[in-house]
């Protein structure tokens, strides 16, 4: 209506009639965006009351954050992403400088309130929740990439594809599994044999990470790859510029709106980036449904006995993309379902696990007894065989299993994890009461929760012994450790374990992952990190890692 009259004006080209039109356009517009800043103010307003009443605790006493009108504490935040984590960090010690029992502090983007967990104790009422399980807004922008699968679905959607998941790596391919991962980090060694040859400092990022891809490549796609061999494979390469390019909308959340993104060069950037990955993960569904519809054709009524007979066990379920076929031929999902959870578990399955390598790969580099126990622990077991490792094997590396929690607790690959509220929870300690109002981003951040005073000794000390035998880590309260999350949306790779254990005592897709690669570099090389973890930049973009990679200076074990 407005800017049809607008049009109208210049077609008329009545300078008379423009001025009295004119006059009117602009004050309904002038009007218009009062009313919207009125309406911002007074929601802001409304709920910084509600917040205080609830015994929240505010980030804006002048001396961390300033509180802007209209646009809240959206503005004080940097724009470096390593200073960006500081500042959240610094949020918790502030505030429980301030009011050591609080449970909760908050920040306002916009009129958007934005909570953060103060202590493990505010961070088990909502872990534990049933209700509270949809996830934070930021999720959105994951969208554009993963669609709404596993990890950023709710409600029916969610429940849905969480039956249909959880049982994908069932025991019989756990054997494949093994024998894939022990391949893999075997390339890996070679490669890194061939590097040493050359260069005296290894950057081990790229190592790490293409081993690790190649590995969910294979095991969760049943999909061969060369990418090892690839440094600057172009989807990886892919999916680091997306996560940089989704971490600066995060915090611009003037690049929230669809329309305003897709617009810019950053969001067409991004857009390229989306293409790249899609056609990857589209390109390996295509091949395997393909085949899986050419042998249905063949083989008629015997094919289901056929295509699943060495990947089926007596109760009939199957590995990853399989399990995903075969729902598709059942109709329970289509093809972009599974193009959503295919790239979900590319996304979960590699990124995670390289981050939390190289951050062990870091500590065990810089702490020399570590190094030595677990060299200790490795040739116990494997003495000076090449042969692959076993679930046997695996289980007696405790020393480096123990390794591998303590880098889990200082370094958690996903330290941030958020759950937006659609009605209220009330909270509470001893006599206090905590109120998060329907409407809130509630954000755990584990990295500090993990590093809390009350319930680990010298947090920031590298110590696997924590996790030995009388150990604190061992008889730690609950929610003082939760890498993999906690309660019905935590890591799907985790709950597998417990499904899993009825057969065997050990079984976690990431911890599996995680022990092959490390033992298969002990069995090889002794290294030295260059630079002193606390020294090292946190890089927590949706996954945290160290800034710049791990530089370390490699030796051949028996050269
Ligand atoms: C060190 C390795 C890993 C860590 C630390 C980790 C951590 C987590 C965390 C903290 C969450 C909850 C995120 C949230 O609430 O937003 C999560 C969810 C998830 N993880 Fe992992 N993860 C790891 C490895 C894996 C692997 C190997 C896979 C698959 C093969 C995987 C698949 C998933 C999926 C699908 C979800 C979403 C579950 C849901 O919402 O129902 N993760 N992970």
């Amino acid at each position: 209506m407005i800017f049809s009259s607008f049009f109208d004006i210049f077609e008329q080209k009545s300078f008379f009639f423009l001025d009295s039109e004119l006059i009117k356009f602009s004050s309904t517009v002038v009007i218009l965006i009062c009313s919207f800043i009125l309406y911002l103010h007074h929601k802001k307003t409304k709920i910084e009351r509600e917040l205080v009443a609830g015994n929240i605790l505010t980030v804006d006493d002048g001396s961390i954050q300033r509180n802007f009108p209209i646009f809240g504490h959206a503005l004080s935040f940097d724009f470096d992403p390593v200073a960006f984590f500081r500042q959240l960090n610094d949020f918790v010690d502030h505030l429980k400088q301030k009011d050591p029992g609080a449970l909760y502090g908050y920040h306002l983007l916009g009129p958007k309130p934005s909570l953060f967990v103060l202590s493990p104790e505010g961070a088990e009422a909502i872990l534990k929740s049933t209700v509270h399980i949809r996830k934070g807004l930021f999720y959105k922008l994951f969208q554009d990439w993963l669609g709404t699968g596993l990890l950023t679905s709710h409600g029916k959607k969610w429940k849905t594809r969480r039956r249909l998941l959880t049982p994908a790596f069932h025991k019989t391919v756990l054997a494949d599994f093994v024998e894939v991962m022990n391949e893999k980090a075997a390339k890996m060694v070679d490669i890194l044999k061939e590097k040493i040859k050359t260069e005296k400092k290894i950057n081990m990022h790229w190592p790490i990470t293409l081993c690790a891809l190649d590995i969910i490549i294979q095991t969760a796609m049943g999909a061969e790859s060369d990418i090892q061999f690839e440094e600057n494979n172009s989807y990886a390469q892919a999916i680091f510029d997306w996560m940089e390019l989704t971490q600066i909308r995060h915090k611009s959340i003037w690049y929230w709106p669809d329309l305003i993104w897709n617009l810019s060069p950053i969001g067409r950037r991004q857009k390229k980036n989306v293409t790249k990955m899609h056609s990857f993960t589209k390109k390996i569904i295509w091949e395997r449904w393909n085949h899986f519809r050419e042998l249905k054709e063949e083989l008629g009524d015997d094919f289901e006995a056929t295509y699943f007979a060495e990947k089926c066990d007596s109760r009939g379920r199957m590995a990853f993309l399989d399990t995903l076929l075969k729902s598709l031929d059942r109709g329970e999902i289509d093809l972009e379902g599974i193009r959503e959870e295919v790239d979900t578990f590319m996304f979960e399955g590699h990124d995670t696990t390289a981050a939390a390598l190289l951050w062990a790969v870091q500590e065990i580099g810089e702490n020399w007894e570590v190094m030595k126990k677990l060299h200790e622990e490795v040739e116990l077991v494997f003495g000076d065989s090449d042969r692959p490792a076993t679930t046997g094997d695996l289980d007696k590396l405790t020393f480096l299993e123990a390794v591998m929690k303590e880098t889990l607790r200082k370094f958690p690959s996903v330290t941030m994890f958020s759950r937006e509220f659609d009605s209220d929870l009330l909270v509470e300690k001893g006599e206090r009461r905590f109120k998060i109002p329907a409407g809130a981003i509630v954000t755990i951040n584990c990295y500090k929760l993990h590093r809390d005073e009350t319930h680990w000794k010298e947090p920031e000390k590298f110590d696997p012994s924590r996790w030995l035998d009388g150990g604190s880590g061992e008889t730690r309260y609950a929610y003082s450790y939760f890498p993999f999350s906690a309660g019905p949306r935590n890591c799907i790779g985790q709950r597998i374990r417990a499904i899993i254990s009825i057969y065997f005592e050990f079984f976690q897709f990431a911890n599996l992952t995680n022990k092959i690669i490390l033992s298969h570099l002990l069995r090889n090389f002794t290294w030295k990190s260059t630079r002193k973890t606390n020294e090292i930049p946190v890089l927590a973009e949706i996954i945290t890692r160290p800034k710049g990679g791990i530089d370390i200076i490699l030796e051949e074990k028996h050269a």
